[in-house]
Protein backbone atom coordinates (compact mmCIF):
# COMPACT_ATOMS: atom_id res chain seq x y z
CA UNK A 1 0.00 0.00 0.00
CA UNK A 2 1.14 3.42 -0.96
CA UNK A 3 1.71 6.00 2.02
CA UNK A 4 -0.44 9.07 2.59
CA UNK A 5 1.95 11.03 4.06
CA UNK A 6 5.47 10.19 4.03
CA UNK A 7 8.32 11.78 6.47
CA UNK A 8 11.90 11.69 5.75
CA UNK A 9 14.73 12.54 7.59
CA UNK A 10 13.39 15.11 9.50
CA UNK A 11 15.25 17.66 11.23
CA UNK A 12 14.12 20.80 12.97
CA UNK A 13 17.03 22.43 14.11
CA UNK A 14 16.71 25.75 17.33
CA UNK A 15 19.70 27.80 18.00
CA UNK A 16 19.33 27.57 22.03
CA UNK A 17 21.72 28.59 25.36
CA UNK A 18 24.54 29.08 22.90
CA UNK A 19 23.89 26.23 20.59
CA UNK A 20 22.29 24.17 17.86
CA UNK A 21 19.40 21.92 19.49
CA UNK A 22 17.95 19.24 17.00
CA UNK A 23 13.86 19.57 18.54
CA UNK A 24 13.17 17.03 15.47
CA UNK A 25 16.44 14.91 14.91
CA UNK A 26 16.17 12.31 11.58
CA UNK A 27 12.51 11.79 12.02
CA UNK A 28 11.58 8.85 9.35
CA UNK A 29 7.35 7.87 9.20
CA UNK A 30 5.18 6.38 6.43
CA UNK A 31 1.41 7.24 7.23
CA UNK A 32 -1.00 4.90 5.50
CA UNK A 33 -4.81 5.63 4.53
CA UNK A 34 -6.46 5.00 7.13
CA UNK A 35 -4.24 4.59 9.82
CA UNK A 36 -5.41 6.18 13.63
CA UNK A 37 -2.28 6.82 14.70
CA UNK A 38 -1.37 7.68 18.75
CA UNK A 39 1.67 9.49 19.59
CA UNK A 40 3.04 9.81 23.03
CA UNK A 41 6.11 11.06 24.02
CA UNK A 42 7.04 13.46 27.22
CA UNK A 43 6.55 17.40 27.48
CA UNK A 44 9.67 18.53 25.19
CA UNK A 45 9.80 15.36 22.78
CA UNK A 46 8.71 17.28 19.55
CA UNK A 47 5.31 16.00 19.23
CA UNK A 48 3.94 19.89 18.53
CA UNK A 49 6.85 20.51 16.51
CA UNK A 50 6.42 17.57 14.45
CA UNK A 51 2.59 18.06 13.82
CA UNK A 52 3.53 22.24 13.17
CA UNK A 53 6.17 20.46 10.31
CA UNK A 54 3.19 18.44 8.78
CA UNK A 55 0.50 21.73 8.52
CA UNK A 56 3.74 23.73 7.44
CA UNK A 57 3.02 26.51 10.58
CA UNK A 58 6.68 25.37 11.08
CA UNK A 59 8.99 24.65 8.52
CA UNK A 60 11.75 21.92 8.45
CA UNK A 61 15.88 22.36 8.79
CA UNK A 62 15.86 20.24 6.60
CA UNK A 63 14.13 16.65 4.91
CA UNK A 64 10.91 16.51 3.50
CA UNK A 65 7.02 15.70 3.49
CA UNK A 66 5.40 14.10 1.11
CA UNK A 67 1.40 14.16 0.50
CA UNK A 68 0.12 11.57 -1.90
CA UNK A 69 3.59 11.14 -3.30
CA UNK A 70 3.47 14.68 -3.67
CA UNK A 71 6.21 16.87 -2.37
CA UNK A 72 4.80 19.59 0.10
CA UNK A 73 7.11 20.65 2.13
CA UNK A 74 7.95 23.88 0.74
CA UNK A 75 3.90 24.07 0.63
CA UNK A 76 2.47 27.30 3.12
CA UNK A 77 0.15 26.53 5.74
CA UNK A 78 -3.01 27.67 4.02
CA UNK A 79 -2.17 25.88 1.08
CA UNK A 80 -2.21 22.64 3.10
CA UNK A 81 -5.02 23.16 5.18
CA UNK A 82 -7.35 21.92 2.00
CA UNK A 83 -6.02 18.85 2.67
CA UNK A 84 -5.14 18.47 6.66
CA UNK A 85 -6.55 19.59 9.49
CA UNK A 86 -5.68 19.85 13.10
CA UNK A 87 -7.47 20.11 16.43
CA UNK A 88 -5.62 21.75 19.06
CA UNK A 89 -5.81 21.65 22.71
CA UNK A 90 -6.86 25.39 23.64
CA UNK A 91 -10.40 25.49 22.75
CA UNK A 92 -9.90 29.41 22.06
CA UNK A 93 -8.38 27.90 19.02
CA UNK A 94 -9.57 26.93 15.61
CA UNK A 95 -13.24 28.27 16.12
CA UNK A 96 -14.49 32.35 15.97
CA UNK A 97 -15.81 33.33 18.81
CA UNK A 98 -17.87 36.52 17.54
CA UNK A 99 -19.95 33.75 15.35
CA UNK A 100 -22.74 31.65 16.29
CA UNK A 101 -21.73 27.85 16.34
CA UNK A 102 -23.74 27.09 12.72
CA UNK A 103 -21.73 30.04 11.07
CA UNK A 104 -18.70 28.18 12.19
CA UNK A 105 -19.44 25.20 10.71
CA UNK A 106 -20.27 26.92 7.30
CA UNK A 107 -16.66 28.51 7.42
CA UNK A 108 -15.04 24.77 7.63
CA UNK A 109 -17.57 23.14 5.17
CA UNK A 110 -16.53 26.44 2.84
CA UNK A 111 -13.22 25.60 3.64
CA UNK A 112 -10.91 26.81 0.27
CA UNK A 113 -13.70 28.59 -1.30
CA UNK A 114 -14.21 32.67 -0.64
CA UNK A 115 -14.67 33.52 3.01
CA UNK A 116 -18.41 34.87 2.32
CA UNK A 117 -20.83 34.11 4.73
CA UNK A 118 -24.73 34.43 2.92
CA UNK A 119 -27.39 34.08 4.91
CA UNK A 120 -29.43 31.66 2.28
CA UNK A 121 -26.27 29.78 2.70
CA UNK A 122 -26.37 29.36 5.55
CA UNK A 123 -30.28 28.49 6.00
CA UNK A 124 -29.87 26.13 2.79
CA UNK A 125 -27.19 24.64 5.56
CA UNK A 126 -28.92 24.87 8.60
CA UNK A 127 -30.73 21.30 8.46
CA UNK A 128 -27.44 19.51 7.87
CA UNK A 129 -25.73 21.42 10.60
CA UNK A 130 -29.58 19.84 13.24
CA UNK A 131 -28.19 16.54 11.67
CA UNK A 132 -24.60 16.73 12.58
CA UNK A 133 -24.89 17.77 16.13
CA UNK A 134 -28.83 16.46 17.18
CA UNK A 135 -27.22 13.37 18.74
CA UNK A 136 -24.16 15.34 20.69
CA UNK A 137 -25.68 16.47 23.79
CA UNK A 138 -23.21 19.19 23.97
CA UNK A 139 -24.11 21.28 20.49
CA UNK A 140 -27.71 20.31 20.50
CA UNK A 141 -29.87 23.24 20.15
CA UNK A 142 -26.95 25.45 19.97
CA UNK A 143 -26.05 26.49 16.59
CA UNK A 144 -27.62 30.12 17.10
CA UNK A 145 -25.28 30.28 20.07
CA UNK A 146 -22.58 32.60 19.98
CA UNK A 147 -19.08 30.69 20.14
CA UNK A 148 -17.47 32.53 22.97
CA UNK A 149 -20.67 31.69 25.36
CA UNK A 150 -19.84 28.29 24.83
CA UNK A 151 -17.78 26.03 27.30
CA UNK A 152 -14.08 24.46 26.61
CA UNK A 153 -15.69 21.05 26.08
CA UNK A 154 -18.62 22.67 23.67
CA UNK A 155 -16.12 24.37 21.74
CA UNK A 156 -13.83 21.61 21.39
CA UNK A 157 -16.67 19.61 20.27
CA UNK A 158 -17.35 22.42 17.62
CA UNK A 159 -13.49 22.29 16.35
CA UNK A 160 -13.96 19.09 15.97
CA UNK A 161 -16.66 19.10 14.11
CA UNK A 162 -15.35 21.35 11.71
CA UNK A 163 -12.16 19.58 11.17
CA UNK A 164 -13.76 16.87 9.82
CA UNK A 165 -16.97 18.49 7.99
CA UNK A 166 -15.36 18.66 4.85
CA UNK A 167 -13.67 15.14 4.94
CA UNK A 168 -9.50 16.06 5.56
CA UNK A 169 -6.73 13.54 4.18
CA UNK A 170 -5.38 14.03 7.56
CA UNK A 171 -6.79 14.78 10.81
CA UNK A 172 -4.26 15.83 13.57
CA UNK A 173 -5.75 15.90 17.02
CA UNK A 174 -3.09 17.86 19.28
CA UNK A 175 -4.12 16.86 22.51
CA UNK A 176 -7.65 18.03 21.53
CA UNK A 177 -9.56 16.78 24.67
CA UNK A 178 -6.69 17.24 27.19
CA UNK A 179 -8.22 21.03 28.50
CA UNK A 180 -11.77 18.68 29.01
CA UNK A 181 -13.03 17.04 32.72
CA UNK A 182 -12.82 13.97 32.98
CA UNK A 183 -16.53 12.94 31.37
CA UNK A 184 -16.70 16.09 28.80
CA UNK A 185 -12.90 14.81 27.26
CA UNK A 186 -14.35 11.14 27.21
CA UNK A 187 -17.37 11.81 25.04
CA UNK A 188 -15.48 13.81 22.73
CA UNK A 189 -12.92 10.81 22.59
CA UNK A 190 -15.87 8.66 22.08
CA UNK A 191 -17.34 11.13 19.45
CA UNK A 192 -13.38 11.04 17.94
CA UNK A 193 -13.21 7.55 17.95
CA UNK A 194 -16.99 6.88 15.85
CA UNK A 195 -16.08 9.59 13.31
CA UNK A 196 -12.80 8.30 12.62
CA UNK A 197 -13.97 4.73 12.13
CA UNK A 198 -17.04 5.87 10.39
CA UNK A 199 -15.55 7.92 7.96
CA UNK A 200 -12.02 5.62 7.28
CA UNK A 201 -10.20 9.04 8.07
CA UNK A 202 -6.27 9.01 8.32
CA UNK A 203 -5.66 10.62 11.88
CA UNK A 204 -2.42 11.40 14.43
CA UNK A 205 -3.57 11.95 17.90
CA UNK A 206 -0.99 13.42 20.09
CA UNK A 207 -2.00 12.48 24.13
CA UNK A 208 -0.41 11.96 27.10
CA UNK A 209 -3.26 9.58 28.41
CA UNK A 210 -1.84 6.27 28.23
CA UNK A 211 -5.38 4.84 28.85
CA UNK A 212 -6.36 6.74 25.88
CA UNK A 213 -3.65 5.56 24.13
CA UNK A 214 -4.14 2.15 24.71
CA UNK A 215 -7.84 2.25 23.93
CA UNK A 216 -8.16 3.64 20.39
CA UNK A 217 -6.22 3.74 17.53
CA UNK A 218 -4.63 0.84 15.06
CA UNK A 219 -0.92 2.27 15.45
CA UNK A 220 1.19 4.12 17.92
CA UNK A 221 4.63 6.04 17.75
CA UNK A 222 6.72 7.43 20.98
CA UNK A 223 8.80 10.02 20.63
CA UNK A 224 11.86 11.07 22.38
CA UNK A 225 14.07 14.34 22.22
CA UNK A 226 12.93 14.23 18.56
CA UNK A 227 13.59 10.51 17.25
CA UNK A 228 10.44 8.06 17.22
CA UNK A 229 11.78 5.44 19.57
CA UNK A 230 8.94 3.31 19.07
CA UNK A 231 6.33 2.42 16.35
CA UNK A 232 3.76 -0.31 17.16
CA UNK A 233 1.75 -1.67 14.69
CA UNK A 234 -1.84 -2.86 15.21
CA UNK A 235 -1.16 -6.26 16.65
CA UNK A 236 1.41 -4.87 18.97
CA UNK A 237 -0.39 -2.49 20.16
CA UNK A 238 -3.03 -4.53 20.52
CA UNK A 239 -0.80 -6.43 23.46
CA UNK A 240 0.13 -3.35 25.04
CA UNK A 241 -0.38 -2.87 28.80
CA UNK A 242 0.05 0.81 30.25
CA UNK A 243 3.14 -0.66 32.51
CA UNK A 244 4.40 -1.21 29.54
CA UNK A 245 4.33 2.21 27.70
CA UNK A 246 5.22 3.73 31.39
CA UNK A 247 9.14 2.25 30.82
CA UNK A 248 9.33 5.40 27.58
CA UNK A 249 8.78 8.02 30.30
N1 LIG B 1 10.69 28.22 18.63
C1 LIG B 1 11.32 27.55 19.58
N2 LIG B 1 12.40 28.09 20.21
C2 LIG B 1 13.05 27.42 21.18
N3 LIG B 1 12.72 26.20 21.58
C3 LIG B 1 11.68 25.63 21.01
C4 LIG B 1 10.91 26.25 19.99
N4 LIG B 1 9.92 25.42 19.61
C5 LIG B 1 10.07 24.32 20.37
N5 LIG B 1 11.12 24.44 21.20
C6 LIG B 1 11.62 23.40 22.12
O1 LIG B 1 11.64 22.20 21.39
C7 LIG B 1 11.27 21.10 22.20
C8 LIG B 1 10.09 20.37 21.58
O2 LIG B 1 8.92 21.13 21.73
P1 LIG B 1 7.47 20.58 21.40
O3 LIG B 1 6.50 21.67 21.75
O4 LIG B 1 7.43 20.07 20.01
O5 LIG B 1 7.32 19.37 22.41
P2 LIG B 1 6.05 18.49 22.75
O6 LIG B 1 6.47 17.09 22.63
O7 LIG B 1 4.87 18.92 21.94
O8 LIG B 1 5.82 18.84 24.28
P3 LIG B 1 4.49 18.96 25.17
O9 LIG B 1 4.09 17.57 25.50
O10 LIG B 1 4.99 19.72 26.36
O11 LIG B 1 3.46 19.73 24.39
C9 LIG B 1 11.02 21.68 23.57
O12 LIG B 1 12.18 21.52 24.34
C10 LIG B 1 10.74 23.14 23.29
O13 LIG B 1 11.09 23.93 24.39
Amino acid sequence: MKPLLEINNAVKTIYNDNQDLNILDGINLKIYPKDFIVVLGTNGAGKSTLLDAITGANKLSSGDIKLNDEDITHKNLAKRSHYISRVYQDPKLGTSPRMTVAENLLLAKRRGLPRRLRLRKLNDNMEKFKELTKDLPTLDNRLNTFTENLSGGQRQTLSFLMAIIQRPELLLLDEHTAALDPQTSQELMELTNKVILEKELTCLMVTHNLTEAIKYGNRLIVLKKGKVILDLDKDQKAALKEQDLLEYF
